[in-house]
Order: C-alpha cells, then sequence, then structure tokens
C-alpha cells in the first residue's frame, strides 16, 4: 500500500533513503533546512516521518516537528548514527521523549549510501519495540536492492551504527600507516569487544552487534575510502589536521562527536575504552598516530575476554 512519508534531511543517506521508497510507489516528501517546502507541510498527514538529520540537529528538528501538525499514527523512524553532545542520549531517545506515544523505528545497517545510490545491493535493519511499526518501515523500502531485516533491539541496532563510526575513523588510521591486516583484523575484533562492552551498559543486547548493524556495519565502514569516518582516520595518519579533513569532506563524519561524547559517559560509568580513548587523544592532538598505536599496544598485558 502507497504511504505517504516525509523525510527530513536532504543529504547523502536522506536522498538515498527518498529514492529507495519513491522507487517502491510510495509518496515521498523530501525537507531540508535550505529547501522550498515547510516542514509544517512536509510532515502534515505523514504516515512516517523519516530523519536523516545529522547529530548536531537532531533535538532542534524534533522541536519543531512536535510544534507542526503530526497525525496520531504517525511512525517516526531515525536514520542517523551518533549521540547528542548535551544529554548523550541516541537520536530515537530524542525522537520518544518528544513523542512518547508515537511508535519510533531505527534503521542501520551496513549502508554506504554511495553503493546503494549506484543500484549496488545492500542489507539494513529496522527496529522497535513496536514490531507492527517496524513491519510497516520493512515493506516501505524492501526491494529486490534492499534487503530489510526487522529487530526488537532498537537501542542496539542505533549504538551498532553508533559506535562503529569511531572504529573507522581507528581503521582509516590503520590503514593510513599501512600497518598490515593483521593489525586491522586486530582492531576490528577488539573495537567490536569494546562496542559491546560499552553498548550493554547503554542497554543493548549482546546478540544485536553480532548482526548487520553491528559487525556487518562496523565491517563495511572499517574497510571503505567512501566512509567519511574512514577517510577522517585515512587522512590524519597522512599528516592532515581534523581542521583541514573536515573542511573538504563530503557530508558528515558523525565519530568525530560520538567519540566526544563517548569519552564523557566513559568518565562517569566508568567503562574502559582503550581504542576509543586514543581516538579522541588523536582528535584532540594529545597524540600522533604512531603514539596512539604505541599506547594500544603497550597496555597491560590481560586474558582475551570479550566483555
Ligand atoms: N551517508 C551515508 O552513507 C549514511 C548511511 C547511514 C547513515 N548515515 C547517517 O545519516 C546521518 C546523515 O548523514 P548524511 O550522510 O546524509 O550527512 P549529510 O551531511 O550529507 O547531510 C546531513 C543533513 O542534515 C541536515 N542538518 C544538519 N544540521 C541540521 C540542523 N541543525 N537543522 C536541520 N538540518 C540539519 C543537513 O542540512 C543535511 O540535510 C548521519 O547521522 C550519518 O551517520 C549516513
Ligand atoms: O560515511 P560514514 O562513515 O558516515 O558511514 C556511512 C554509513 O554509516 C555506513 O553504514
Amino acid at each position: 500500500m502507497t504511504k505517504t512519508i516525509a523525510i527530513l534531511g536532504a543529504g547523502a543517506w536522506g536522498t538515498t533513503l527518498a529514492n529507495l521508497a519513491r522507487a517502491n510507489d510510495h509518496q515521498v516528501r523530501l525537507w531540508s533546512r535550505q529547501g522550498d517546502l515547510s516542514l509544517e507541510d512536509v510532515v502534515k498527514n505523514a504516515e512516517i516521518v523519516l530523519s536523516a538529520i545529522s547529530m548536531k540537529g537532531v533535538q532542534d528538528v524534533a522541536l519543531s516537528v512536535k510544534s507542526c501538525q503530526v497525525s496520531p499514527q504517525t511512525i517516526f523512524v531515525t536514520a542517523t548514527k551518533g549521540l547528542d553532545a548535551k544529554t548523550t542520549r541516541t537520536p530515537s531517545q530524542i525522537w520518544q521523549t518528544e513523542f512518547p506515544d508515537h511508535s519510533v523505528v531505527v534503521l542501520s545497517g551496513p549502508n554506504l549510501s554511495e553503493e546503494i545510490s549506484q543500484g549496488l545491493p545492500a542489507a539494513t535493519v529496522v527496529a522497535s519495540k513496536n514490531t507492527a511499526a517496524a513491519q510497516v518501515v520493512q515493506q516501505v523500502f524492501s526491494s529486490g536492492r534492499f534487503r530489510v531485516y526487522t529487530n526488537s533491539d532498537p537501542v542496539g541496532v542505533e549504538l551498532g551504527g553508533t559506535l562503529k563510526n569511531v572504529m573507522a575513523i581507528a581503521s582509516g588510521v590503520c590503514d593510513g600507516l599501512h600497518l598490515g591486516t593483521n593489525a586491522k583484523a586486530a582492531l576490528v575484533t577488539r573495537g567490536l569487544t569494546e562496542i559491546i562492552r560499552i553498548g550493554k551498559v547503554l542497554g543493548a543486547k549482546t546478540e544485536t552487534f553480532y548482526g548487520l548493524s553491528g559487525l556487518g556495519d562496523l565491517l563495511a565502514t572499517c574497510n571503505s575510502p567512501l566512509s567519511r569516518n574512514y577517510q577522517v582516520g585515512y587522512q590524519l595518519a597522512s599528516g592532515k589536521t581534523l581542521t583541514e579533513i573536515l573542511a573538504s569532506l563530503p557530508g558528515t563524519a558523525e565519530g568525530v562527536n560520538t567519540c566526544q561524547v563517548l569519552m564523557q559517559i566513559s568518565q562517569e560509568q566508568n567503562i574502559t575504552m582503550p581504542i576509543t580513548e586514543q581516538v579522541y587523544r588523536l582528535l584532540e592532538t594529545q597524540v600522533t598516530p604512531k603514539q596512539a598505536l604505541d599506547e594500544l599496544m603497550l597496555r597491560d598485558t590481560k586474558p582475551e575476554y570479550h566483555q
């Protein structure tokens, strides 16, 4: 059945998702703050409101939508991968707080938008506490080129996509320093352990991180030069400054902000995050890429716990 869908954020991801929904004959209205359409007109009578806004704009946009006329049945979908710098909340937590009586669905997976725009096959996950709402979103986007799975752990799915961005920066550094395949495998594997450790404290289920939105997205983002987060790390390794890199980056690299928020969470909740800590110190120019590597390699010896 044709759905009326409002997509907020006309960047790389919002535009790609709009095209996927249009290809399935849905009626899509795309809103951006630079565009001609008003937010009020775009969300009016929408059965689904999907946000692909960068993290820094999510809270403000959610508040603006709250002041618009939204149908009580509207399903909110969030495709943002980040954490709020002020509150440390995830995007779905922000949308659910502003719209407590609505279903909120998280859409996340190994989804480099450029590949999907080229018509290459990909899979993703739609997760919600409300299974029926997740199934509606699954039908909207599913096609022969985009396979959509449902999941009942929205926070786990969301955190998989968010936390891997920090590991993608580290992976870019690893490749930029030409440290080899063994080093990369060690980094990604220990990165997953670190993601699970943080994710469990933040309320996610461990098994979710072994799925598409966790391990899947970690593999995609840590291995692709198309990833903006990977590019940040790769170019830091070549000696560029973060300011120079961000000035020429096409779109948002959420891992930079996520890393700062994670350091705050690490201090408040006493969670050990060695890789995140070194990425943070590198972004803050407290260490060079080579020093960050040495710090990680020379940590105290320990058993290989996966927790
Ligand atoms: N590009 C991808 O491959 C991809 C895939 C999956 C998820 N994501 C996630 O989707 C989100 C958006 O990524 P993108 O690649 O489209 O980024 P982008 O930089 O191309 O677009 C970001 C969009 O957010 C809007 N925005 C930013 N701040 C705003 C504010 N204060 N108010 C209103 N609008 C604001 C921008 O105008 C733009 O439309 C990120 O969280 C990213 O991690 C991206
Ligand atoms: O370009 P990045 O680093 O934001 O990665 C895009 C997607 O999150 C990959 O799934």
